[in-house]
């Protein structure tokens, strides 16, 4: 399985996504820029955390117009598993891949800490490997994590399961303790919870590497080959 990381000006946890799956999965991955226009030879986008742009305007808002995202949402629509994390899941909702907006953390602060997620949704290509109700500690890093949209948005994520984790206690203020969402097919997933910083217990915790397994197993699951 072929995964791109996508660096962006300012991208800042592109190196963690890309040994996350070299040295984590142990699977392909390569660096796109952002200036490039296709994502046709890889099977999964991967969109790290970071200040891109400097997180000028709001997080997300400028790099959700950069020239690779084109790519970003033709891939989405083809059905490729699409993850942004932190910053990445800003350029998300700034593109319009997900609904809702963030805000900055209730608390006005950083906030650098592991946190623990429970899993919601257990149903799709990135969480199979884990059950409803499973609690993961996963480290947060983030001022602008306070997720929000309208009501009935937030009832049809509801309604469609659309919430896959959420904080097990308030963390930033983000509403239903929202930690990340999934667009309505499934294939896209935003998360501020940092999975690529938790792949090996050296690291504090391997309850991120699950996600990434998630993936690839989907993915050999549904691209069989027989020579
Ligand atoms: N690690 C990250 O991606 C966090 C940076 C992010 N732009 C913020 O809200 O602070």
């Amino acid at each position: 399985m072929k995964f791109a990381v996508i660096v962006f000006p300012g991208s800042n946890c592109d190196a963690d996504m890309y040994y996350a799956i070299r040295d984590g999965l142990k699977e392909e991955v390569a660096y796109v820029h952002y200036t490039e226009r296709s994502l046709a030879p890889f099977d999964a986008v991967l969109l790290p955390g970071g200040f891109s742009y400097g997180d000028y305007l709001r997080a997300g808002a400028i790099a959700g117009f950069a020239p690779i995202m084109a790519a970003v949402k033709q891939a989405a629509a083809e059905g490729k598993p699409v993850l942004g994390v932190c910053n990445g899941f800003q350029i998300l909702l700034e593109s319009g891949l997900l609904p809702g907006a963030m805000k900055r953390n209730r608390q006005l602060k950083f906030v650098c800490r592991t946190t623990e997620l429970i899993v919601e949704n257990d149903a799709i290509a990135f969480t199979a490997g884990y059950t409803r109700g499973q609690k993961l500690m996963i480290p947060v890093a983030h001022g602008e994590g306070n997720y929000e949209c309208d009501d009935e948005t937030f009832a049809r994520l509801e309604a469609n399961n659309q919430i896959v984790f959420r904080y097990a206690s308030d963390v930033n203020g983000s509403k239903g303790r929202i930690a990340g969402i999934t667009n309505e097919t499934g294939n896209v997933l935003g998360m501020m919870p940092h999975p690529e910083r938790a792949v090996a217990s050296l690291l504090g915790s391997d309850d991120g590497l699950l996600l990434f397994q998630s993936m690839l197993r989907n993915w050999r699951e549904t691209h069989v080959t027989t020579a």
